[in-house]
């Protein structure tokens, strides 16, 4: 790899500046011990979200609020956010963040449960965008979720991990992104790409 290439990485990195909002909503995830999406994933996600005019999004991992910010930042102005997470600690801060950065409350449906509960509840065909950043266990049951939940041209966005790309990573977390990515890649209804942001997103249109 060239040094020009891993400079041009982190220049993409920086390229977008976080508002205010969301580096408090940073800060206080550090705080919990909660990771946030970094901010080349973060400016990605909202470029996407404003690509598709985004207004019906899921969210899991809702974290701090640091990429419902971001999500939120691209979304069309009468957007709804459905944000789900396990911990109703970092639900709080989220809806702190949110309140702080001005977003009306009817924006946002912040959900407290085990994702692979919630969301067989949530209506076919009902979202434009599904992005995952949480357990990766759990990342198989998600994305047959998606196929459901997905409008045809809605787009699934999973957070992923730079070690799926070295061959001597063998944990349980890597071998599962990895067998996803291949089972998304395999699937006629999506169009796959990995792009290679902060630790990697891999999106997947749904046909
Ligand atoms: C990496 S953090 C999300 C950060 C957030 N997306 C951001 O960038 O600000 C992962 C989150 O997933 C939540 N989580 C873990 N397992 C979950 C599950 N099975 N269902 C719902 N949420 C879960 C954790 O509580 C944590 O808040």
């Amino acid at each position: 790899m060239s040094s020009q290439k891993l400079a041009a990485w982190a220049h993409a990195e920086e390229f977008i500046a976080p508002t205010e909002h969301v580096e408090a909503a940073r800060r206080r995830a550090e705080e919990l011990g909660v990771n946030s999406i970094d901010n080349g994933a973060g400016a990605t996600l909202q470029a996407l979200a404003a690509a598709i005019g985004a207004k019906a999004v899921m969210e899991i991992g809702t974290g701090a609020g640091a990429s419902g910010l971001w999500l939120l930042g691209g979304m069309a102005p009468d957007g709804v956010l459905t944000t789900i997470d396990i911990e109703p600690e970092h639900q709080r801060a989220a809806r702190d963040a949110f309140s702080a950065a001005g977003i009306a409350h009817q924006r946002t449906r912040v959900i407290t449960g085990r994702a692979s509960e919630v969301l067989p509840r949530m209506t076919d065909g009902a979202y434009d965008l599904l992005v995952v950043d949480a357990d990766r266990s759990d990342y198989p049951s998600y994305v047959e979720q998606a196929s459901r939940l997905l409008r045809r041209g809605g787009t699934l966005v999973l957070s992923w991990t730079d070690k799926e790309a070295d061959p001597a990573a063998r944990d349980a977390e890597t071998t599962t992104l990895r067998e996803v990515g291949r089972h998304l890649r395999d699937q006629e209804h999506f169009t796959v790409a990995l792009l290679p942001v902060s630790s990697g997103l891999l999106i997947a249109v749904k046909r």
